[in-house]
C-alpha cells in the first residue's frame, strides 16, 4: 500500500509584500531547517511549513504533485502586491531520481523571502508568528567513510558498465557513488549553503528536506511561455595554472568521448522538449562552463511552450535526462539499478520551486548531500561511455565530491 502523508493549513491565506533589499538571502535564514534556491544572490529562501506533501512513488508522481498543488493554490486566498515569478504562494520540492523510490516531497514554507531583478519581497502564509533565530555553528572536524561501495568496487562496476556498452546493450550510462561523513557537531545546513553560495556563485545553491547542494545543471526555468535549460555532460579537471586549465578545456572540446557523452544528454533534452514547444533552440556546439572544481561541456537550450504547461509538466517530460540516466533511458535505468548498489534518493532528481502561475526553476540535484544530525551522505556520478577508463571516472567523481567536502570543511 502507498502511504501518502499530507499536512496543511487549508485554505492558505497568502500575502506577498515588497520589502527593502535583504542583500544576503541565505544570511536571513533563522533556523536549521532551511529551504533555499539561490544563484548569484538572487532566488528565494524559506522557513516553516504551511503545507507539506510526501509524494507517492510511481510513474504518475509529477501529475499527483501538480494536482496537489493546484487544489492547494486554487483554494488559497492570495494577496500578492508584487506579481513576479516566485511571488504569491511557492512550493519547493525534491523528487527522487527513481520514480519507484519513496522520498519525493513538496513543501510550502510559512515564510519566503525572495530577491530578483532589483526587487525583493516577503511572502507569509497564515499568521505572522515569530520564528526564534538560532545562529549557525560550523560542524567542526569531518571524518569520511565509504558509502555503499568502496572505491575499487565502484571502479569494478564501471568496468562492467563499459563492457555492456561495448557489447552494444546501450550507448551511455551514468554511474554514481556515495560517501559518508560524520562531523564533530550537528551539521547546520545554513553553514553549508553559505559556503557553497560563496564558492560556487554560478551554481544553484539549494536546500530542500535535508538535501543540500550547489548544482550547476538547470533542468528547466519556466517564465510564462519561455523555458530554458542548461545541459551539462562531459567533464575535465581544473588545471594547476591558467595555461594548464585552458589546455584541459581545449582537450575536453576535442575529446570524442566527451562530445558523444554530451550529445547523448542534449538529444534526450531535445526529444523531451520538442512535443511541448512551439519553438526550440538547441545550439549545434557546446560551450565550456568552468567551475572551481571541474569544467563541463554545456549547452543552453531555449524554447517557447505551445500551451499552458507548468514547470512541473516540463520537469515530468524531461526527467531523467541522459546527463544523469543514460541512452537509451530504459536500459540505462536498469543498468543503474543493477550496478550502482545504492539508492540515489533525491540525488540526480529534480529539485526546485514552483509558484501558483506554474512558473519556477528546477535543477538536477548534483553536487549535493543528505544532511541529518551530525551525518551527511555525499553523491557524485559520471557518464560512462565505451571509451571510459574506471580510474579516470573515479578521479572525476572525486573532483565532483569536492564541492560538498568544501561545504562541510570550509
Ligand atoms: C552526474 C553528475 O554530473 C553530470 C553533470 C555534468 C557532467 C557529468 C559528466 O561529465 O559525467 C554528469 O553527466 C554529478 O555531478 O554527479
Amino acid at each position: 500500500m502507498i502511504r501518502v502523508s499530507v499536512a496543511l493549513i487549508r485554505p492558505l491565506a497568502v500575502r506577498t509584500v515588497a520589502v527593502s533589499d535583504p542583500h544576503d538571502l541565505l544570511a536571513r535564514l533563522p533556523d536549521a531547517a532551511p529551504y533555499a534556491w539561490v544563484r548569484h544572490g538572487e532566488g528565494l529562501v524559506g522557513w516553516g511549513e504551511a503545507a507539506r506533501a510526501v509524494v507517492p512513488p510511481g510513474p504518475g508522481r509529477f501529475e499527483w504533485a501538480r494536482g496537489w498543488l493546484s487544489s492547494l493554490f486554487e483554494g488559497a486566498h492570495i494577496d500578492d502586491e508584487v506579481g513576479m515569478p516566485g511571488s504569491g504562494p511557492v512550493a519547493l520540492g525534491s523528487f527522487t531520481f527513481d520514480a519507484d523510490t519513496p522520498g519525493s516531497t513538496l513543501v510550502v514554507p510559512r515564510v519566503v523571502l525572495a530577491r530578483r531583478g532589483g526587487r525583493a519581497w516577503l511572502t507569509t502564509v497564515g499568521d505572522d508568528r515569530l520564528t526564534l533565530a538560532t545562529p549557525p555553528v560550523p560542524p567542526g572536524r569531518i571524518r569520511y567513510g565509504d558509502g555503499s561501495l568502496t572505491a575499487p568496487e565502484w571502479e569494478h562496476r564501471v568496468a562492467r558498465a563499459v563492457r555492456r556498452i561495448r557489447d552494444g546493450a546501450l550507448d551511455k550510462v551514468v554511474l554514481a557513488r556515495d560517501l559518508t561523513a560524520v562531523a564533530d557537531r550537528h551539521i547546520d545546513p545554513r553553514v553549508l549553503l553559505a559556503r557553497l553560495a560563496d564558492r560556487y556563485p554560478e551554481c544553484y545553491t539549494f536546500s530542500v528536506g535535508g538535501l543540500v547542494g550547489a548544482t550547476p545543471e538547470l533542468l528547466v526555468r519556466h517564465t510564462g511561455q519561455s523555458i530554458e535549460s542548461l545541459v551539462l555532460a562531459g567533464t575535465a579537471a581544473r588545471g594547476a595554472d591558467a595555461s594548464e586549465d585552458a589546455a584541459r578545456g581545449m582537450a575536453l572540446f576535442a575529446s570524442e568521448k566527451d562530445r558523444h557523452e554530451h550529445a547523448c544528454a542534449v538529444a534526450s533534452v531535445r526529444e523531451a522538449l520538442t512535443p511541448l514547444c512551439a519553438d526550440l533552440d538547441v545550439p549545434d556546439h557546446p560551450e565550456l562552463l568552468v567551475l572551481p572544481n571541474v569544467q563541463h561541456l554545456a549547452s543552453r537550450v531555449t524554447g517557447r511552450l505551445s500551451d499552458g504547461a507548468s514547470v512541473l509538466d516540463v520537469v515530468a517530460a524531461m526527467h531523467p535526462t541522459a546527463a544523469v540516466g543514460g541512452t537509451p533511458t530504459g536500459t540505462a535505468l536498469a543498468v543503474i539499478r543493477e550496478l550502482e548498489g545504492m539508492d540515489r534518493g533525491g540525488y540526480a532528481g529534480p529539485v526546485g520551486w514552483i509558484d501558483a502561475r506554474g512558473d519556477g526553476e528546477w535543477g538536477i540535484a548534483l553536487r549535493c548531500a543528505y544532511v541529518s544530525g551530525d551525518r551527511a551522505r555525499l553523491f557524485a556520478g559520471c557518464g560512462i561511455m565505451a571509451e571510459s577508463d574506471p580510474a579516470a571516472e573515479l578521479a572525476e567523481a572525486q573532483a565532483k565530491l569536492r564541492a560538498m567536502q568544501y561545504a562541510l570543511e570550509g
